[in-house]
């Protein structure tokens, strides 16, 4: 795993012996300090890829804190030494130099600009130069601290540009020449009378802006914004290479009552130069989609951190639902890495009681979940307040993984947080695992009457309590209703025929899941024991629940989406879907909760050849489904539709590119090279054949390799003995 021997015996503990593919990618350039989006299949491990790495650094931090130790940054920070550019007054995908004299920025599309981490005010003349080291478009000047980073584009900043034009609130007019890579560009600024010009390899190129009284009076700092170009800056501590006119000083020289330290650099290194721990300000913030999986993921940061001592790691769990005084009385004895949903996360950031100072790691989990859930805002306001760069001298990491990672909302994203991401992808697009078995089997009322003379069936969710749904009339309604019932049955086909005694069953609302929780109780007591799991039920029932059906206390565990992603259930062979989600990525979570770390697992879907009525409560519906009994479609006002599962496969397989497997209504899986060869639940048994053949086949080339390294030894040893 490349980590800290007390984190790999933790890690050996729970019999993990190798990492996983993606672990084997992600640790390393985790570590390294880079940004990741981890796109890697259902239960590949991704968890431990991101929370091993995190650990590990967050307990070095820790232990350089605990020992005093500082970064020569912090050092450099709190006394301020040296010109350079701000590391922390720049735009995010600007990097700048440890020593502040060279910026990069790669963005192709936008302009991101910096300013100096020091600035003059008063009088004098002063004087500084820079030298474009690459292609791309620059511009250079000065800007007052209200200036936007975006050089010019506002009437605080005032810009030179490669193409031969200055610029000021906007206004670009043609001035001096073009310049370009390796051009050696001064920045003058006169106080004394308000001018500011600039010199193009020692030419003069004669007054660019002029500044009335109340301009000159304020602080000017050098700033400089680019757009896929690299600078490099001399404010003074090396020679210049075009030294400027008599009267005008480097900048570095600066006499002390005329300089001034960039705000938004000190009111950082207040905090950061101190580089002592906040109780409150954790370093890593990881936020997951569901309770459940922040308190799964909770719970694997508690045993990898088992060896690790002095410092202790503590790491705390912030989910709704569950008393927020606690979670402030913890924060305030000291957090190192917070596991969260999004909601409460930010109540306690808003609320002042969690700190974003510390925070060197933002993971978001499962992150297009995060995003089709509608946190998009909430994650930009997050990231906005994270400072960018930590106390000592990091750059914030941002971590995003997913098995579905492939999305636009996610892509958007990645372009706007984070900086210079790798992706760590497998496969690069979502894919199943070739551990999960997953088929269809169609639901056709029309073909099968059995819904007709059932004397007992599942209760339905009341779509069509006002219609005329008496079998004979063959509406879309009788259609619909019919599907409901043969949903019911054949779940219970499905459980029978393959003597399930453990699945997973999703349903679309939790309505249906109720519904299904009663029949499966009438019909079979023990023998389809089983608990619900949806966001109806209350967190301590909810986290009772899942623990009776990990235990094995209870056969089926039927749940809405809250349980689609991530929930890691060791060895589980089977599940169902009632209905097909209709987010397309849903389904490879959903299936994805079986055949995880090597098992095998079938998943199921059941898929209703007709269109169903089913409820749909949107923001227009006062309770959001609560007592809810209006069947009306949504555009008359209502709170139903008509779900076209159909069309939710099709848009499925075109998603993932595969033709799911057709299975008939008595649901018998034909054998075939999974059927017959796994057992569901099960690591397959077959690997030790295929590494026969595997010897088998590389026999022959093996044995060429070794003909061929003899023949190499003995051109070696010939001439080798000729030279002498
Ligand atoms: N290196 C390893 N060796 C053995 N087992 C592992 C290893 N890494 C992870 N696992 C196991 O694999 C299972 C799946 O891991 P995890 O929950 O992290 O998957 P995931 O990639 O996050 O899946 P999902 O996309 O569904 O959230 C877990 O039970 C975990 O304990």
């Amino acid at each position: 795993m490349g980590v800290l021997s007390e984190i790999a015996q933790a890690v050996e503990e729970i019999d993990w012996m190798l990492p996983t593919d993606v672990q084997a990618e992600a640790i390393p350039l985790i570590l390294g300090g880079g940004d990741i989006l981890m796109a890697a299949e259902t239960g590949s491990g991704k968890t431990g890829a991101f929370c091993l790495p995190i650990l590990q650094i967050v307990w070095e931090t820790l232990k350089d804190m605990e020992s005093g130790k500082t970064s020569n940054f912090t050092k450099e920070l709190s006394h301020s030494i040296h010109w350079g550019l701000s590391l922390f007054d720049r735009g995010h995908a600007l990097a700048v130099t440890p020593d502040g004299l060279r910026c990069q920025s790669r963005e192709p599309k936008e302009w991101h600009g910096c300013r100096a981490n020091k600035g003059v005010q008063g009088d004098g003349k002063f004087f500084f130069e820079c030298i474009p080291t690459d292609e791309g478009l620059c511009r250079v000047g000065w800007s007052m601290s209200q200036a936007s980073l975006d050089l010019g584009t506002d009437r605080f900043g005032y810009g030179f540009g490669g193409t031969g034009k200055k610029s000021n609130a906007k206004q670009f007019d043609n001035y001096g020449e073009p310049f370009g890579m390796h051009c050696v560009i001064g920045c003058l600024l006169d106080l004394s009378n308000g001018i500011i010009k600039f010199t193009k390899n020692g030419v003069d190129l004669g007054v660019a802006f002029t500044l009335n009284s109340q301009q000159k009076s304020q602080i000017f700092f050098p700033a400089v914004v680019l757009k896929n170009a690299e600078m490099s800056f001399n404010f003074g501590a090396q020679p210049f290479k075009y030294p400027p006119p008599n009267d005008y000083i480097a900048i570095s020289s600066a006499p002390k009552e005329y300089l001034k330290i960039n705000p938004i650099n000190s009111s950082h290194s207040q905090s950061a130069g101190s580089n002592k721990p906040i109780n409150n300000a954790p370093q890593a913030i990881i936020i997951e989609p569901s309770r459940e999986l922040a308190e799964q993921t909770y719970n694997q940061i508690q045993k990898f951190k088992t060896h690790l001592n002095n410092p202790t790691i503590r790491e705390l769990l912030v989910i709704g639902g569950v008393s927020v005084k606690e979670q402030i009385s913890m924060l305030n004895l000291g957090v190192d890495i917070v596991v969260g949903t999004p909601g409460r996360l930010e109540d306690l950031i808003q609320g002042g009681y969690m700190s974003l100072t510390h925070c060197r790691f933002f993971v978001l989990d499962e992150a297009d979940g995060l995003l089709k859930q509608g946190y998009t805002e909430l994650v930009d306001r997050l990231h906005r307040q994270i400072p960018k760069i930590t106390s000592d001298g990091k750059r914030l990491q941002m971590i995003v993984c997913s098995a579905t990672l492939h999305s636009f909302e996610v892509k958007k994203m990645a372009e706007r947080l984070m900086h210079f991401p790798t992706w760590v992808d497998l496969k690069g697009e979502d894919v199943v695992p070739e551990t999960v078995h997953h088929v269809v089997v169609i639901v056709d009322p029309q073909k099968d009457k059995l819904w007709q003379n059932l004397r007992r069936n599942i209760d339905t969710d009341g779509v069509h309590s006002r219609d005329n749904i008496k079998p004979g009339n063959n509406t879309a309604e009788v259609l619909s209703e019919a599907v409901k019932i043969l949903k019911g049955e054949y779940c219970i086909r499905a459980i029978r025929e393959h003597k399930m005694d453990r699945a997973l069953l999703f349903c679309r609302t939790k309505l249906d899941c109720d519904n299904l929780e009663r029949y499966l109780k009438q019909v079979g007591g023990s023998e389809f024991s089983c608990v619900c799991l949806h966001g109806d039920r209350k967190p301590q029932e909810r986290k009772a629940n899942l623990e009776k059906f990990k235990k094995r206390e209870v056969k089926f565990l039927i749940c809405t989406d809250v349980a689609a992603r991530g929930l890691d259930i060791t060895g589980l062979p089977f599940m169902i879907n009632i209905t097909l989600p209709d987010e397309k990525s849903n389904y490879v979570h959903r299936i994805g909760r079986v055949g995880r770390a090597e098992r095998m697992g079938l998943a199921i879907s059941l898929v209703s050849s007709v269109p169903e009525k089913v409820w749909y409560h949107g923001e227009w519906c006062h309770s959001r489904g609560r007592n809810c009994h209006n069947t009306n479609l949504t555009d008359q006002g209502g709170c139903c539709t008509w779900y076209n599962e159909s069309r939710y496969l099709a848009d499925i397989e075109d998603h993932l590119n595969v033709t799911i497997e057709q299975v008939g209504s008595n649901i018998k899986v034909p054998i075939n090279e999974f059927d017959g060869k796994v057992s569901y639940g099960e690591k397959r048994a077959t690997i030790g054949t295929n590494y026969e053949n595997h010897v088998h086949q590389m026999a022959p080339i093996v044995t060429e390799l070794t003909a061929l390294e003899s023949k190499a030894q003995l051109i070696y040893l010939n001439r080798h003995l000729i030279v002498h």
